[in-house]
């Protein structure tokens, strides 16, 4: 039986930091402020977006919505992000993925100034991580949230086999540097993937965000192995799921999280505590 990682405890402590973090700065007269851009009604969007805002303003940080149609112009949305990048109350500049067909996902993420790029997006962000340089960057907050959990659960990592379902940008990618400058081994799998079985067998870490409900039951998992679960799957019945089946993989595992309070708490409070850094590094470097 694994040891359930507690997501919604860790973004708690995390949460309290940031809020000490924010009253400090208020009083030299800095206030951090996030932007969040969403076209169209993407329900994954839709949850995050609400859980941020509401977090935003229990921590003292100013949080703008701009919200606009699924049919929006590419032109029309560089312009607001133009905006946002000139406006000097905004640390932190958000877009939601996934953005409507229309528009050219690349585009959108290379107009964001980087000091301003929250989801550690823009090529400039995303290279310096490859490049392991311990410099002040913004990193995606999924994959540095779990990267705090896995910290927090002293999980080892230097020469562990690291597998990871799904090569996002927003996860798979980052996460791809994260583990390897923590000298893991790591694997990168997708829809592609022959005999996934085989591969996920032989992690000792298995993160899996691939959007697929339950596609790793206890058969595709190594016994105490860490098992991340990104997959956030609204099924039917309006319940959340994961991309693990969590009842049958826990017996087997060593460490596992759940969905819902596991990695979507340390996504929101990772992009709280980033939003705070940004600002700290925008005004004093
Ligand atoms: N540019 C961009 N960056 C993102 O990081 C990003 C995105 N776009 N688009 C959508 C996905 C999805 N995502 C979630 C984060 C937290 C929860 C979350 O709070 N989950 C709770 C929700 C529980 C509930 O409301 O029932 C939990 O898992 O416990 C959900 C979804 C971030 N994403």
């Amino acid at each position: 039986m694994a040891t359930i990682i507690d997501g919604r405890a860790l973004a708690k402590k995390i949460n309290a930091q940031t809020h000490k973090r924010v009253a400090k700065l208020n009083q030299q007269g800095i206030h951090p402020g996030i932007a969040v851009v969403i076209a169209g009604d993407d329900s994954a969007s839709l949850i995050y977006t609400r859980n941020k805002h509401k977090k935003a303003m229990k921590l003292g940080i100013n949080s703008i919505l701009r919200k606009f149609p699924r049919d929006i112009s590419q032109n029309e949305l560089l312009a607001e992000i133009d905006n946002l990048n000139k406006d000097d109350s905004i640390d932190a500049i958000l877009v939601q993925q996934p953005l409507p067909p229309q528009i050219d996902q690349k585009t959108i993420t290379n107009a964001i100034l980087p000091e301003k790029d929250v989801d550690g997006l823009n090529p400039l962000n995303l290279g310096k991580l490859f490049a392991n340089q311990n410099t002040n960057h913004p990193i995606a907050c999924t994959p540095r949230g779990i990267m705090r959990m896995l910290k927090e659960y002293e999980v080892q990592l230097k020469g562990q086999n690291a597998v990871i379902v799904g090569r996002s940008i927003l996860v798979g990618k980052p996460l791809l540097a994260l583990l390897n400058n923590a000298d893991a081994t790591v694997t990168m799998a997708g829809r592609n993937t022959r005999d996934l079985t085989k591969l996920t067998q032989t992690a000792d870490i298995l993160i899996v965000a691939a959007g697929v409900p339950h596609l790793i039951g206890a058969a595709d998992v190594k016994a105490g192995a860490t098992v991340i679960d990104v997959g956030i799957n609204r099924l039917s019945t309006g319940k959340l799921t994961g991309d693990v089946d969590f009842d049958s993989v826990k017996e087997k595992a060593g460490l596992i999280t759940p969905v819902p309070g596991g990695v979507g708490p340390m996504t929101i409070a990772t992009l709280m505590e980033q939003t705070v850094d940004l600002a700290q590094w925008r005004h004093h470097g």
